[in-house]
């Protein structure tokens, strides 16, 4: 049955040119708002729909929390996404209605669900994703985009042979691309990475990978490895948490998304101590970052360092070594890393290691600081121009100027399966010739 559709089109002009000094229209992105109340957010919608709750035509056999919004992208699909309540969710879902077919589509849906919100806002992209703002929420958890036709999106489609749309978190700010430290057993990487954390604590975090190997006697589980069995981390490579995985020394090794994001989100440079092909995966993927292979000076040498550690039996010794032959030819060879630094002396080493990070002698780099929380009412209006989006929290004529911020997206990297980096978001002041913008 077709859903009953009852359209009133309304289209909402909403002139901003004088904050801008720009002559131009802005209107609301082609939204519709389904239920009881029709539109709880923003000026108008460009259509409402009455009714749909009632019968749940909606494509949800859930109750809704209370709000809904509906994107149409191309001719034939709109992408209703709602705040859902009941004891298997409280997250914001998402359902396809496709006009050709007349049919409710239940998406497959990758990455962490925003929680659900009392409200929220829905903006088109580029036609390949949402903008989601979610109403009474600070700027940690207020920017979701929902990728519906992005190159990550269109893989997964193609994976799966269904309908997938894949939510990645917006996060203000840049943040430093990571650093991939890879190279034999034994060649000094931990040590290395462990004197960089010690004297610039506040600049990098480390990748806490997963593996299937056993702990090591001095070894915490989730500081140094997160030791888990195979099953699992099949299970978690198989529902796409692993930017990278290999099977190393017989031992499965992989970096999760989560693993990198929570490093970044602390405003912190991440570091990845990964094997060669990881490496090689990393290269291959969405995640930019530096690569830096780390060579002995002989393999005698590495074979020395690799006993007097003492951390592994003879037989591992023999496969690390074994192993280490062909990851020195690989590291060595031309196009796999940006640069190679040799450890012979471990201080000379560690020092052109900070040289090549562009890090001065003992000095460290006041620590970014995030960007100061704010807060997106329940009730705002959003307008969009290109790439940024006019955000109005104000509830009145009087005070429509206060609680205005402009979100810049026209630097945005990264997305689905990790966060969404470098939102700009600006608060808007009036002055006596028109509007300032302070960061
Ligand atoms: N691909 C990949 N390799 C990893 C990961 N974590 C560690 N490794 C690599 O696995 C190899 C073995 O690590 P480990 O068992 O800690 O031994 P170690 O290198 O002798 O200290 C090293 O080359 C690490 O760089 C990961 O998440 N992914
Ligand atoms: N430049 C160096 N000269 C001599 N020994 C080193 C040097 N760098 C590291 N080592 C030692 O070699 C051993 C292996 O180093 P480690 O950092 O555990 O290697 P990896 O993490 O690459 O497996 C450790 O006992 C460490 O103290």
């Amino acid at each position: 049955m077709k859903a009953p559709l009852k359209v009133s089109c309304k289209f909402s002009f909403f002139e901003i040119s004088d904050f801008f000094n720009l002559n131009v229209n802005c209107y609301l992105t082609d939204s519709i708002s389904f239920g009881e109340s029709p539109v709880s957010m923003g000026e108008a919608p460009a259509f409402l729909v009455d009714d749909l709750q009632k019968d749940l035509t909606n494509g949800f056999h859930l109750k809704l929390k209370g709000h809904e919004t509906a994107i149409n992208i191309g001719h034939n699909k709109t992408y209703v996404i709602a705040g859902m309540e009941n004891e298997s969710t409280s997250n914001i879902e998402v359902r396809i209605y496709d006009k050709y077919t007349d049919e409710w589509v239940i998406p497959i849906v990758l990455g962490t669900k925003p929680k659900s919100s009392k409200g929220h806002t829905a903006v088109l992209l580029d036609e390949d994703k949402i903008l989601v703002i979610k109403g009474n929420s600070t700027s940690d958890d207020c920017f979701w985009f929902l990728e519906v036709n992005t190159a990550f999106v269109r893989e997964q489609k193609k994976r799966f042979e269904t309908d997938v749309v894949a939510w990645s978190r917006g996060v203000i700010g840049e943040a430093e691309i990571p650093i991939v430290i890879s190279g034999p057993s034994g060649v000094g990487k931990g040590t290395l990475i462990s004197k960089l954390m010690e004297e610039f604590p506040s600049m990098f975090g480390f990748s806490v990978s997963h593996t299937t190997r056993a702990p090591r006697s001095k070894e915490q589980n989730r500081v140094h490895y997160h030791f888990t069995e195979h099953s699992i981390m099949e299970k978690d490579i198989k529902d796409g948490k692993f930017l990278e995985f290999a099977s190393v020394h017989g031992n499965l090794y992989g970096t999760s998304i989560e693993a990198v994001e929570a490093v970044t989100d602390k405003g912190k440079r991440c570091i990845l101590d990964i094997d060669v092909q990881g490496a090689r995966s990393v290269r291959g993927s969405s995640l930019e970052a530096i690569f830096i292979f780390i060579s002995p000076p002989s393999f005698e040498d590495l074979e020395k360092r690799l006993r007097a550690r003492g951390t592994e039996t003879e037989e591992q010794i023999q496969k690390r070594l074994k192993n280490a032959r062909a990851e020195i030819e690989q590291g060595n060879s031309p196009g796999h890393f940006d640069c190679i630094l040799v450890n012979d002396d471990l201080e000379t080493c560690y020092k052109n290691l900070k040289k090549l990070l562009g890090l001065s002698e003992g000095a460290e780099t006041p620590h970014k600081l995030l960007p100061e929380s704010v807060e997106i009412h329940l009730e705002h209006r959003v307008s969009k121009i290109d790439q940024k989006i006019l955000i109005n929290c104000g509830n009145s004529e009087e005070n429509s100027y206060r609680n205005m911020f402009l979100l810049d997206l026209s630097a945005i990297k990264g997305g689905a399966p990790g966060r969404t980096r470098g939102l700009n978001l600006l608060t808007v002041e009036p002055s006596i010739n028109g509007t300032k913008m302070l960061s």
